[in-house]
Formats: C-alpha cells, sequence, structure tokens
C-alpha cells in the first residue's frame, strides 16, 4: 500500500486552488461537504485520515493474526480481482458470511486495511470476505462496480454452505454494496440471494460529486454517474432484492451533504413497497470512526450486524 503522505485531505488543495483562480464560492462548498475528513470534531483534516488508515491497518494485522485465512483468492483473471476470507473455527451448520466493501472515494485503501472488522464476527462463527477491487485511476466506476458484483457470484459458488449472505461497505463501498442490491443478475450464471446489507455513511447518487475533487480520477461523465448511481435503480433493487433487510446507517457529523444522501436513499427505499429498510443515525460517530469502531464487539453497529445474522 502507499504510504500515508499520499493520503492527503482536500484542506491544502482548496486553499491552493482559492489562490490560483480566485474561488468559486458554490463549488468550494460542495467539495468542503464531500470531504470527510472536514467535518470530525476529533481531530484536524489530516490527522483524522491518518488516523483511519493506521486504526484500518492494525486492525487487519490483529484480525490476521487471530482468525484463519485465505488471503489473495482470486475471484477473476484480472491482477486486482483478489478477496481475502477470514474463517471462523465452528462445529455449527449456521455459518453466515458478510461481505465487507472497502471505502475510499473508489481512489484510496485496498483490502489489506479491510479485514479489521473480522474479529468480533469470526468469534461468533460468522466468515468475513474481505474484497479488493481496482480503484481509479486504475480502475474506471463501471469496472469498480462490474468486479464487486463479480466477487459476489464468485463468493457463492465457492461457499454453497453458508446460512445466509450479508453485506457491508463503508462510504463508496457502501455505494457499492448498494449498486450489488440493484443488479440484473440475468447476466450471470447465478443468482444470489441476500440476506442483509449495512449501507455505512455511503455515496448514492453520484451526480453532486461529478464537478468536484473526488470526480478527478474517476473521469466520470453524467452518463456514467447516471447509471451507476443507486438512488437511480431502486426500481431494479426491489426486484433482485426484496428479500434483504437493508441498513442505511450515517454517522451524526458526517456532512449535511453526506446525510442528505442517506436520508434521500433510505426515503427512497423506505416508500417502496415490500422493502425492509432501517435508518441508523449513530450517534458521536464522524465519516470514520462509524467503521472503524467495528473492531469492537460491544459497538452498536457490530451488534446491530450480528443481530441481523441471528449471532448476537
Ligand atoms: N479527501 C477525502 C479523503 C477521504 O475521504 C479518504 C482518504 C483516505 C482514506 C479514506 C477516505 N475516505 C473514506 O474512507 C476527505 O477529505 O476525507
Amino acid at each position: 500500500m502507499a504510504p500515508c503522505v499520499f493520503y492527503y485531505s482536500n484542506s491544502q488543495k482548496q486553499r491552493e486552488t482559492t489562490v490560483v483562480l480566485g474561488g468559486n464560492n458554490e463549488n468550494q462548498e460542495l467539495e468542503r461537504q464531500f470531504s470527510p475528513s472536514q467535518w470530525s470534531p476529533r481531530m484536524s483534516a489530516d490527522d483524522v485520515i491518518k488516523s483511519h488508515v493506521t486504526a484500518l491497518k492494525e486492525g487487519t494485522e490483529r484480525a490476521r493474526g487471530l482468525a484463519q485465512t485465505l488471503l489473495n483468492v482470486p475471484y477473476g483473471e484480472g491482477e486486482g480481482e483478489k478477496l481475502d476470507v477470514y474463517v471462523p473455527t465452528t462445529t455449527s451448520l449456521d455459518v453466515p458470511l458478510v461481505i465487507y466493501l472497502h471505502g475510499g472515494y473508489w481512489q484510496f485503501l485496498s483490502k489489506e486495511e479491510s479485514g479489521f472488522m473480522a474479529v468480533p464476527l469470526v468469534h461468533k462463527g460468522v466468515v468475513v470476505v474481505a474484497v479488493g477491487y481496482d480503484i481509479a485511476p486504475k480502475g474506471n466506476m463501471d469496472v469498480m462496480v462490474s468486479q464487486v458484483r463479480r466477487s459476489v457470484v464468485s463468493v457463492i459458488q465457492q461457499y454453497s454452505h453458508i446460512s445466509g449472505l450479508y453485506l457491508c461497505g463503508h462510504s463508496a463501498g457502501a455505494h457499492l454494496a448498494a449498486m450489488i442490491l440493484s443488479t440484473d443478475w440475468s447476466q450471470y450464471s447465478v443468482t444470489p440471494q441476500i440476506k442483509g446489507a449495512f449501507l455505512v455513511s455511503g455515496i448514492y447518487d453520484l451526480l453532486p460529486i461529478l464537478s468536484t475533487y473526488v470526480n478527478e480520477p474517476l473521469k466520470m461523465t453524467e452518463e456514467v454517474a447516471l447509471r451507476n448511481s443507486p438512488s437511480q435503480l431502486v426500481p431494479q433493487l426491489k426486484l433482485s432484492s426484496s428479500d434483504c433487510d437493508i441498513v442505511v446507517a450515517v454517522a451524526q457529523n458526517d456532512s449535511p451533504e453526506f446525510r442528505k444522501q442517506s436520508e434521500d436513499y433510505y426515503k427512497a427505499l423506505e416508500s417502496t413497497e415490500g422493502l425492509k429498510v432501517t435508518l441508523e443515525d449513530v450517534p458521536n460517530t464522524d465519516h470514520f470512526n462509524i467503521i472503524e469502531q467495528l473492531v469492537d464487539g460491544d459497538y452498536h453497529l457490530t451488534q446491530l450486524l450480528l443481530k441481523m445474522m441471528g449471532k448476537s
């Protein structure tokens, strides 16, 4: 993985842009809204990102030390199409599996920092799978969505004996999880039955980020953003995932735009008859520690996830 120094926050860049261009207030405000690190009450923007990467890395190292693992299992031909499996030692026949999709604005992080939530789950007899995908600029939005969909197909082909399939995604990973729920599986060799999904501090409408720094490496056009926006695909989600329990979780200290993304998506799902969806507004959390705390078995969202899988 690249050293932390590359995980810059947007604050420095914004100052530079302001000086050079004189600044466009509206777009500056949009960029601030889509800079999660600027909204943490705990630390400065740079520190919260550094601390996030450290927490995820350390948590993943700990999980790799404590759980049995299968690392770098291919789910496709591509170099980046690999996943890590964290396996419980259990004699139970009731073994749920949760697939974790990491965040990082489709341009940071990897599966190497994405096993952090495995310890309390594996301890309760749950298999945890951390999926790798080709972040930008190597991958683009269509590629990433196709990769994570294929990873799900591969997992259910390899683990046909599991008692239930669940998804958990953070930030950009919550977007990818929502895209998985909205898949027309008729193009694929199997139709996954996803029992539950945890969508944590996600982005579900990609249009507002088109004009921001987030889109620089992604290079999405409006057409690409529209066809990859879960907010546009609610009817397909209803067709494909009507039996899925969906939790839309958002941090109390996420930016107003991030909170709006979750609220709007929740409302769109909730007003669609037949879907089971709840909105979890998690107190005393920001965009980063809302997911970091999954290392802790007593954390509210860990408990909720275990309960959903019948393992609390
Ligand atoms: N420029 C973004 C960076 C960011 O979101 C991020 C950077 C490194 C690792 C993860 C990130 N975001 C969410 O997981 C920010 O201001 O927070």
